[in-house]
């Protein structure tokens, strides 16, 4: 058995239209039968275009939503199964990047607190000289000078920030990190620093992750395998060089020929 296995899994919403006296309603059939697999240590890179389903599957996995159907086994334990006050303990189990390090770093709290109270979460009882210890090592971890830990988010810049959210996502030791856009709000020139980052922590610390992007060239750069999503569906997966090289599916070819400079750049 994989570390993450997603067994044919759907998560549908219901929607209403029509009027008061003729009301109807529809289903969207957000994440519609997805089959998936990681092993620990993996990054898999999850392509597909905007409102093909990609965040409600990182929500269906993260147990923020309810799957319709179907089952997320994490480390032989099936999330779907649980009652809902073990489903609050396991989300510690996820954390997320986000693509905007701007708002998703509290401004009012700096670098020791975002981190000390992420750390707690996972530790209640470290304290003192010990937290602080903790603190220094992830921030080293992420390429930031342990120096500036009473700073606030504002007097970071954006490549920065990110490093800050990245160490954020590590410090409660998750089994899986769902990254969304983590690059796409960055520089070019930062974004390859913290692609850079991110494939170091997966070498040195073993980091599982789902790594989500439009970008089939950042997915390329930093994923093992892929797998291209489509109207809820997954419709291909490989390892990252035959995807991108030798695409079978229809819409990952389109999606290649979309975008034909990264041929030459990635
Ligand atoms: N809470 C909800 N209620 C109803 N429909 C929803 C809800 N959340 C998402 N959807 C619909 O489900 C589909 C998939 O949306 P989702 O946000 O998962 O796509 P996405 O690939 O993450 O897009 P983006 O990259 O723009 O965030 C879309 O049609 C969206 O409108």
């Amino acid at each position: 058995m994989s570390y993450l296995e997603l067994q044919d899994l759907h998560t549908h919403f219901s929607q209403r239209g029509g009027t008061i006296f003729s009301p109807q309603h529809h289903t969207i059939r957000a994440v519609n039968g997805v089959t998936l697999s990681i092993e620990k240590g993996e990054i898999l890179g999850l392509v597909g275009e905007s409102g093909c389903g990609k965040s409600t599957l990182s929500r269906t996995i993260m147990q923020l939503i309810p799957a319709t159907s179907g089952a997320v086994v994490l480390d032989g334990e099936n999330l779907s199964a649980l009652p809902k006050s073990l489903i609050r303990k396991r989300r510690l189990d996820f954390q997320m990047i986000f693509q905007d390090p701007y708002a998703s770093l509290n401004p009012r709290m700096t670098v020791f607190s975002t981190l000390s109270e992420a750390i707690c979460q996972r530790h209640p009882n470290v304290k003192g000289n010990a937290l602080v210890e903790r603190v220094k090592t992830l921030m080293a971890t992420v390429g930031l000078d342990p120096k500036v830990m009473q700073k606030y988010p504002h007097e970071f810049s954006g490549g920065q920030r990110q490093r800050i959210a990245i160490a954020r996502a590590l410090a409660p030791e998750p089994k899986l990190i769902i990254a969304d856009e983590p690059v796409s709000a960055l520089d070019v020139s930062i974004q390859s620093q913290i692609l850079n980052l991110i494939k170091k922590l997966q070498k040195d610390l073993g980091l599982t992750m789902i790594f989500i992007s439009h970008d089939l060239g950042v997915v390329h750069y930093i994923a093992d395998r892929i797998a291209v999503m489509f109207g809820g569906q997954i419709v291909e997966s490989g390892s990252a060089d035959r995807v991108f090289h030798e695409p079978e599916a229809e819409y990952t070819k389109k999606l290649l020929a979309s975008i034909p400079q990264l041929k030459t750049t990635a």
